[in-house]
């Protein structure tokens, strides 16, 4: 995927920051925000909802992805994550492991700090599904032959 330009890039963090605000938490009060860029242009946006059950609670990029999908979005150019926390934060493995069912491993992740749009030199950090996941396992791995 080629670099996002800045106009994308700012939409999309400004995304995350908005649905970070609906984020449902009470028991961590720990606020995520997520954006997906589509490759269509369009952005999706995830906040993390709780459960009393714990178990039951859905990550901020997950719900972002999960919005999408089943709303017959499938391909993704960027996602984007931010935190109230003054340093860029990066997605929890399950997370990673359901980007990986949909997006290439060179899509752009950004990792936006809470004061981002005051730190615009350290506080988004630019990383990759790649780089998140290495040596992961993926849909085309089910595809290989079999013994
Ligand atoms: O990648 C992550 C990691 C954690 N959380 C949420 C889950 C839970 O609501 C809270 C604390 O783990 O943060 C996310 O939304 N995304
Ligand atoms: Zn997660």
């Amino acid at each position: 995927m080629e670099v996002i330009v800045t106009s994308k890039r700012d939409r999309l963090l400004q995304a995350a920051a908005e649905a970070k605000t609906f984020a449902y938490v009470p028991y961590s009060k720990f606020r995520v925000g997520a954006a997906l860029l589509t490759q269509d242009g369009e952005i999706i946006k995830g906040c993390n909802v709780e459960n009393a059950s714990y178990g039951g609670t859905v990550c901020a990029e997950r719900t972002a992805i999960f919005k999408a999908v089943s709303e017959g979005k499938l391909k993704f150019a960027a996602l984007a994550v931010t935190t109230d926390v003054a340093s860029p934060i990066a997605p929890c493995g399950m997370c990673r492991q359901v980007i990986r069912e949909f997006c290439s491993l060179d899509m752009p992740i950004l990792l936006a700090a809470s004061d981002y749009l005051d730190n615009k030199q350290d506080g988004v950090r630019e990383s990759t599904l790649g780089e998140l996941l290495p040596y992961s396992f993926g849909p085309e791995d089910l595809e290989k032959d079999r013994t």
